[in-house]
């Protein structure tokens, strides 16, 4: 009987045919003896397990032996164990595994942490499976054809130098080989291995991977890699560790970004991770990534990382307007023209968008002349040189970079200390040369100051930057040039009481919509695109990538269209100018009510001549707006518009000021702006008349509209009563006004703050209890209209409290006064989009006598 002293010293010991002797009482017996490292019966018995059939199932046998930590140098006694599937002999002393070549059935085999220096020394085991003979001393391997079973191989921590004999292990997926002397990836031919581990070896690059379709997790490091060629076509690859390795460029990345399934990627330890903007730019790269350099990664950094590198048009836009904002804010605060007019009704701007080159400019020039009365081009600035024939000023403002840049947001521009007592010099030689007299003595001082070239050069880069930026209400990039609308360009013609009409690509309207201003967008776009890219290629202005980039915006804008109903007002083709022109002059005119008005004036002339205007105009003569001119275009923009049904029923259903509370409100907000701006405004003022209260040709200027007498004439029409009377200038007959008991001044009167100064004063109630001419803001009636509507109700049902007359005015009948007034407010009323967007465009009182 042989004994076995087990390492483990609180281990059972079973000993052969005694299998109830235990531990103490072995130790008892048997102390005395020295192991030599040769595995017995005794041990082998003991540590069999998993009872099982034999492989030809005519027996029942132990299928798994565990040895391992026994301190075993000899297990030949393993011979007899035929039937064993499992061995695990791992962390001893062993040398030799002849052993296993009489395990025909053995599938899986751990010989890890032995003395082995042969690869493979047994007999070829075809059901071999699983193999892990790390921690040996292996330095060569040698031909594995015959494993065709073998799935698992694990060989780290040897000294194997060369990956061979492994091409026809067909159904080898898991090799690891890592802590070897391996310099080469090679000899793994097409292997269906999945995952493949080759840390910590001498691999200074990627090679022998490209056939490897199966591979889905890769380690490689501590090894000299600094190139990531070579991964670029591992398809399945999903983990990818590189840790340690001496990849310096993020543009190594771009190998990984075509691995549709790559979610890990460790590298740390790698130069590339000190770069700047490694981690978004990574993210960026590799947009499927979970997991980089251990980490989980986290949706804001890779929103972080995408608004970086490739931020969608949203982004751009939001961040153009938070710029232009910012630094518009820089500049001395002032109240522009383009706000003062009404705080609830926007400046109105005509925005015609599009592709380039597809009309815009053409159309809004001609528009703008045709209608001048009510618009102006307002011009971009540009950095693109002018083409022949385009006007400076007229067509754009062309500007150089660096003065587009510091209009902008120069970097040049934060005011430094320097700037900020280069200034102070400046004042102080101006003022001393005022207090002393001296001025030659200062502008020589100053000539001098300003002909050395490094002051202006100072000057230039200091100075003149802190003051001009934040020009822009919106920028943009195309082609490479810099386009801008200034906040000047809107300025200039609201201040002359008009509507400011431009054109833009995508972006700037973008940039316009987080914009307090509301604008009219009109899409033009050229349905026929082989025609706009022949119109282009004719041009000759443009190169082909130029032109194909134009052409594909086409479909850009129309999807837009598509996906956002309501993100443009009104749609025109423009494969035909002349036909666009026309559509374009009939929406504007629908905008203006001008169509409704040539209708109203037709009626007119019908009913004076005896005619039936109602058979004319069926159902639009009334008080009910009248039909809008239906076009294919303005179909469309009407359909656009009736989406919007939240705001049309939510506008409906808001209850609708009384004329009292209209003025009281009125009262407020121009105290409110004058107490503000210690300035009134001026001629735009003109532009928020409404059209209904725009006919008296005495209203034309802005004087006449502030003139007390036109301001009653206002009144008298807001409450729907002077369409055809105006006063003359300066018929301040008291007596004339008194004799007048219209409901423009009943209104006034119920405005309660002017009626009892009216009858303390000869003069008209607004003449002499107003502020002066220009401090004044003229009341917006649009409110007073829709009150006198209703009068006009309570009129005829009796209900109301003072009975309002109809007006005087010389050479009216009562009836003309009633149609014409009716028609003026069904003209109002039937502005498209009235009660969702801000009316546009604003129509000046009096310039509508002189429509195109
Ligand atoms: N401030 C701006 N914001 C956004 N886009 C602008 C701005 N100014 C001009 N653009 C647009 O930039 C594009 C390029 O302008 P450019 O003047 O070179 O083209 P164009 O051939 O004259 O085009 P178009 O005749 O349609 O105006 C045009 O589509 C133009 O509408």
């Amino acid at each position: 009987m042989q004994y076995l002293w087990c390492l483990d010293p609180f281990r059972t010991l079973h000993v052969h045919g005694d299998p109830m002797l235990t531990h103490v009482s072995c130790l008892m017996c048997f102390s005395q003896e020295v192991f030599d490292g040769v595995l017995h019966e005794a041990a082998v018995s003991e540590s069999l397990s998993r009872l099982g059939r034999s492989a030809l199932g005519t027996e029942y046998v132990y299928l798994d032996l565990l040895l391992s930590k026994r301190n075993l140098t000899d297990i030949h006694v393993l011979c007899g164990y035929t039937h064993l599937q499992k061995l695990d002999v791992s962390c001893n002393g062993i040398t030799d595994l002849s052993c296993v070549s009489y395990m025909l059935y053995l599938t899986e085999l751990n010989a890890s942490n032995n003395r082995l220096s042969s690869f493979f020394d047994f007999v070829p085991l075809k059901n071999l499976k699983v193999v892990d003979l790390s921690f040996n001393q292996i330095t060569k391997m040698k031909d594995l054809s015959a494993y065709k079973m073998l799935t698992k191989l694990v060989l780290n921590r040897n000294n194997i130098e060369e990956i061979t004999g492994l091409e026809n292990c067909i159904s080898l997926s898991h090799l690891n080989l890592a802590h070897n002397r391996i310099t080469k990836i090679c000899g793994l031919g097409r292997l269906p291995i999945k995952t493949l581990i080759l840390s910590a070896n001498q691999i200074n690059y990627i090679s022998g991977l490209e056939n490897l379709k199966t591979l889905q997790d890769l380690d490689l490091s501590c090894n000299q890699i600094s190139s990531l060629e070579g991964l670029d076509c591992l398809e399945f690859l999903q983990t990818l560790n590189l840790d340690d390795n001496e990849i310096c460029q993020i543009s190594e990345i771009a190998y990984l970004e075509e691995l549709p399934l790559l979610h890990g990627l460790n590298l740390l330890k790698n130069p590339v991770q000190e770069q700047a903007e490694y981690w978004l730019s990574v993210l960026f790269m590799l947009q499927r990534l979970t997991d980089l350099d251990l980490k989980k990664i986290k949706v804001e950094e890779k929103v972080a990382a995408l608004n970086k590198y490739n931020p969608p048009p949203e982004v751009i836009a939001g961040r153009d307007h938070m710029a232009n904002v910012m630094y518009s804010m820089i500049q001395p605060q002032k109240i522009f023209d383009s706000t003062l007019p009404n705080l609830d009704t926007p400046y109105p701007i005509l925005v015609l968008t599009g592709p380039q080159s597809c009309g815009k400019r053409e159309l809004a020039h001609r528009m703008c002349r045709d209608f001048k009365e009510f618009f102006r081009y307002g011009p971009c600035h540009t950095t693109r040189n002018p083409y022949f024939g385009e006007e400076r000023r007229f067509d754009y403002h062309f500007v150089t970079p660096e003065v587009f840049e510091d209009m902008t947001c120069s970097v040049r521009s934060s005011p430094s200390l320097i700037s900020v007592l280069l200034l102070l010099i400046i004042e102080l030689t101006s003022v001393r040369s005022q207090i002393t007299g001296c001025m030659c003595i200062c502008h020589k001082y100053n000539s001098v100051l300003f002909s050395r070239p490094y002051i202006v050069v100072l000057f230039r880069r200091l100075v003149i930057p802190s003051f001009f930026q934040g020009q822009f209400l919106l920028t943009m990039k195309y082609s490479g040039h810099d386009y801008g609308l200034s906040r000047e360009a809107v300025e200039s013609v609201a201040k002359e009481g008009l509507a400011c009409c431009t054109h833009m690509e995508i972006e700037g309207v973008r940039s316009l919509k987080n914009s307090y201003f509301e604008p009219r967008y009109i899409l033009l776009l050229p349905m026929n695109k082989e025609r706009y890219e022949g119109w282009l290629r004719r041009k000759g202005l443009f190169t082909r990538p130029e032109i194909d980039i134009a052409v594909s915006r086409v479909d850009m804008y129309k999807t837009i269209h598509q996906d956002c109903p309501g993100y443009f007002d009104a749609v025109i083709n423009t494969d035909d100018f002349d036909e666009a022109y026309t559509k374009l002059r009939q929406l504007v005119k629908e905008y203006l009510g001008l169509a409704e008005s040539d209708q109203v004036s037709q009626n007119k002339a019908g009913e004076k001549s005896g005619t039936d205007s109602r058979k004319s105009v069926p159902g639009s003569s009334q008080i009910g707006p009248s039909k809008p001119i239906q076009t294919d275009m303005t179909n469309e923009f009407l359909d656009s518009a009736a989406r919007n049904y939240s705001a049309r029923v939510s506008a409906k259903l808001s209850p609708q000021k009384t004329p009292v509370e209209e003025a009281s409100v009125q009262r407020r907000q121009l105290a409110a702006r004058q107490a503000l701006a210690g300035k009134s405004p001026d001629t735009y003022t003109q532009l928020f008349q409404r059209g209904s209260l725009t006919a008296p040709a005495t209203l034309g200027t802005h004087r006449r509209l502030l003139d007390p007498s036109s301001c009653t004439s206002i009144l008298q029409s807001a409450s729907n009563v002077t369409a055809d009377c105006s006063f003359p200038p300066g018929s301040h007959d008291t007596s004339s006004r008194d004799s007048r008991p219209s409901s423009g001044l009943s209104l006034l009167s119920s405005a309660g703050a002017f009626s009892d100064r009216r009858s303390s004063h000869p003069t008209p109630v607004i003449n002499i209890h107003s502020p002066p001419e220009d401090k004044m803001e003229p009341l917006d009636l649009s409110g007073l209209g829709e009150g006198t509507d209703r009068t006009q109700d309570q009129q005829s049902t009796g209900n109301t409290l003072e009975t309002p007359r109809l007006p005087l005015s010389s050479g009216s009948d009562l009836g003309a006064s009633k149609a014409s007034a009716s028609s003026r407010l069904s003209v109002r009323t039937s502005r498209p989009g009235s009660n969702t967007k801000p009316i546009l465009p604003p129509i000046p009182c009096g310039r509508k006598k002189s429509s195109p």
